[in-house]
């Protein structure tokens, strides 16, 4: 059987309705696609703590997290399958600057689906799109 890796990812709004969406890099797993910022849950971690955690690592800044689980997918890669959780949030202290990624950018709804997406994480994208 295929490793299971869970994963939480942050759907971060700003004033202007728009949502952050990351690149990842060529360095990375599952390198040059989009996706919403995140990683891997540690072990006795919560998931929300997990992605406070995780985007002051790879973003510098401080999230506050909406305490409720907006998306839950499970999707299988060609080595691993992934739980994907993805998390509403708010920045709370900091502006998002990328460490890890090639790029940060802010999208409206209707522009997310231009970008080609990690393949986890297209539910969550159509559910953002489709719920306004
Ligand atoms: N962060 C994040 N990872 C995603 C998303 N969609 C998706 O398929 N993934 C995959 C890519 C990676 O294989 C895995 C997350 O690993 P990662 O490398 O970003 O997380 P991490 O910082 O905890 O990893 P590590 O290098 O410390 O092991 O999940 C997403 O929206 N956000």
């Amino acid at each position: 059987m295929k490793k299971l890796v869970k994963v939480v990812a942050a759907i971060i709004e700003n004033e202007k309705q728009e949502i952050l969406c990351a690149l990842r890099s060529p360095e990375m797993a599952l390198p040059n696609i989009w996706e919403f910022p995140g990683g891997k849950v540690e072990a006795n971690e919560d998931i929300f703590s997990a992605l406070e955690r995780e985007i002051d690592e790879e973003l510098n800044c401080k999230i506050e997290t909406f305490k409720e689980v907006f998306n839950d997918n499970i999707h299988e890669y060609e080595t691993f399958t992934i739980h994907l959780i993805s998390i509403r949030c708010k920045v709370v202290e900091g502006t998002p600057i990328p460490s890890e990624h090639s790029k940060l950018i802010w999208l409206k709804r209707e522009n997310l689906e231009s970008l080609k997406w990690a393949p986890a994480d297209i539910t969550a994208v159509d559910q953002l799109i489709n719920e306004k």
